[in-house]
């Protein structure tokens, strides 16, 4: 049987190929972990090389485990870990410094500089995006400052930026293609979300020569064709989207007001918006969750930067746990009368509070907090976590989130505990799906429907299949009561 879509996911930690067949069932799956680097506090770096060979491992033992050969493969979807900075040199391919990695904080005196010049709504009107170095921007723009010559190649079209989706076709067309899609596009600061293009002024104020852009397209288009000397075939790469923008696809969160989350290292939550290029006023970001036929759908996102590695803290750095699924079962043994709240700042905070410098802290120990309480304390972090978010959105766009049902997605979402917390915490269902792989799932969809080979946006919809809804239960003055803890505690980490 031909017609298979090969899906690849490249994380930030690591990289997953998933085969599926035209039924959309998965037949065979590689995954690979790469070196992460830390040369300095704050800087997080790959090797663009490594993970290009991550790629290549994890597709072969993919089509190995499928038991396929490359020329059953009628297309290709590729997600990825967004807003990760690559230039390369356009001729040889070769990466001109490493990968600066989205987590990487180098980048902040910039933004400060920027702000300090009174930017920051220029910068957020036009790109939906925060001055923070999480986003590409102010990274390219520190790679162009601090490599010699690297500015006056990059404006004779020597080198090429891209992220990390850009790299791949890159390296899968045999160099041939630079592109990326609407979405990666939304997530650099330089890329105008509304008139869906590059935005020279920006460009000009962060000095970044136009020439090194890729061109930007559909998340469902024609990516480029790859390379026979890599697979021994011809195959079409048909779909691309930010990893969670693929989540929130995969999730089939198409309608507006359909909200999506996904619980891995961090949280990431996206709330469909439809058309409505909601601004935000509470610190969320505007971004683009998908571009299809031309039609720009909006999304309000949040991100948290701990939420299961709440949970690795516990694991590895407390040993309260030895390994991750124990912690649900610890967390219920704690004392219910004991209110005890874990801020995770370890990096900071993220949504809607923008907090560099804000640092972890636990508040309400007595003489009998043990390591249960300790794990409940985590796991609720991640659903007050999400209320703030959540809450923000509600200001931001009332009408859309009055009767949301929160999407959930993620290594976290295996908690019953977590996810049963979390309804009530916000006070709203939350549905967590029979397939939990919807990021990889959203980048296949992408491909086969450009393919012609599985259901449209609708049909794939309404294949989403629930595994269980979580009720909120709590009484709302006790629920009231727990989160005025939280927001207390949260005061408290604050930085300012
Ligand atoms: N049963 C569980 N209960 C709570 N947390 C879990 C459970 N299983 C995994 N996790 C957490 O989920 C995270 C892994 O999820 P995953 O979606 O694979 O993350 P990522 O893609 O960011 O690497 C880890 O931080 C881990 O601590
Ligand atoms: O690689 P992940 O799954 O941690 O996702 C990273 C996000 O895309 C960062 O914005």
């Amino acid at each position: 049987m031909s017609g298979y879509i090969l899906a690849i996911d490249q994380g930030t930690t690591s990289t997953r190929s998933m085969l599926f067949d035209r039924h959309m069932r998965v037949v065979g799956l590689g995954q690979q972990e790469f070196p992460q680097y830390f040369p300095a506090s704050g800087w997080v770096e790959h090797e663009a090389e490594e993970i290009w060979e991550s790629v290549l491992a994890t597709v072969r033992t993919a089509l190995a485990e499928a038991g396929i050969g490359a020329a059953d493969v009628a297309a290709i979807g590729i997600t990825n870990q967004r807003e990760t900075t690559v230039v390369w040199d356009r001729q040889s391919g070769e990466p001109l410094h490493r990968a600066v990695v989205w987590q990487d904080r180098r980048s902040a005196h910039v933004c400060d500089e920027l702000k300090a010049r009174g930017l920051e709504p220029l910068f957020s009107q036009k790109t939906g995006l925060l001055l923070d170095p999480y986003f590409s921007g102010t990274k390219l723009a520190w790679l162009l400052d601090r490599t010699p010559g690297l500015r006056e190649r990059a404006a004779s079209g020597e080198v090429c930026f891209g992220t990390v989706d850009s790299w791949l076709i890159y390296k899968l067309t045999g160099g041939r293609v630079h592109v990326t899609d609407a979405t990666n596009a939304s997530r650099t600061l330089i890329y105008n979300i509304g008139e869906n293009r590059w935005d020279e002024e920006l460009l000009d104020i962060l000095g970044i020569p136009p020439a090194m852009l890729p061109e930007v397209k559909d998340c469902a288009a024609d990516f480029g064709i790859t390379d026979p000397a890599i697979f021994g075939v011809e195959i079409p790469i048909l779909g691309v989207a930010g990893d969670q923008q693929a989540a929130m696809i995969g999730n089939a969160c198409f309608r507006p007001g359909m909200m999506k989350s996904t619980y891995g290292t961090g949280c990431f939550a996206l709330l469909n918006t439809g058309l409505d290029r909601v601004a935000s006023s509470n610190r969320l970001l505007t971004t683009i969750a998908y571009r299809l036929d031309g039609v720009t759908t909006y999304a309000l996102e949040g991100s948290i930067f701990i939420a299961g590695a709440a949970v690795q803290w516990l694991r590895d750095e407390l040993g309260f746990i030895t390994v991750a699924s124990d912690v649900s079962r610890l967390a219920e043994k704690a004392d219910p009368n004991q209110r005890v709240y874990l801020v995770p700042a370890f990096t900071g905070l993220g949504a809607p509070w923008w907090d560099a410098d804000a640092r972890g802290a636990i508040f309400g120990l007595t003489r009998g907090t043990g390591p249960a309480e300790f794990a409940r304390a985590a796991l609720e972090s991640v659903a007050y976590q999400t209320f703030d978010l959540l809450e923000a959105m509600r200001r931001d766009w009332q009408a859309g989130t009055e009767r949301t049902i929160l999407r959930v997605d993620g290594g976290m979402v295996a908690s019953d505990w977590t996810m049963q917390r979390l309804a009530d915490i916000l006070a709203a269902p939350v549905d967590r799906p029979v397939f939990l792989e919807t990021t990889i799932l959203g980048a296949a969809w992408l491909a086969a429907s450009r393919a012609g080979l599985w259901p449209d946006r609708e049909g794939f919809a309404a294949r989403w299949q629930r595994d269980h809804r979580f009720e909120p239960g709590m009484a709302e003055a006790e629920r009231r009561q727990a989160i005025d803890g939280w927001r207390d505690s949260v005061e408290r980490c604050l930085s300012r």
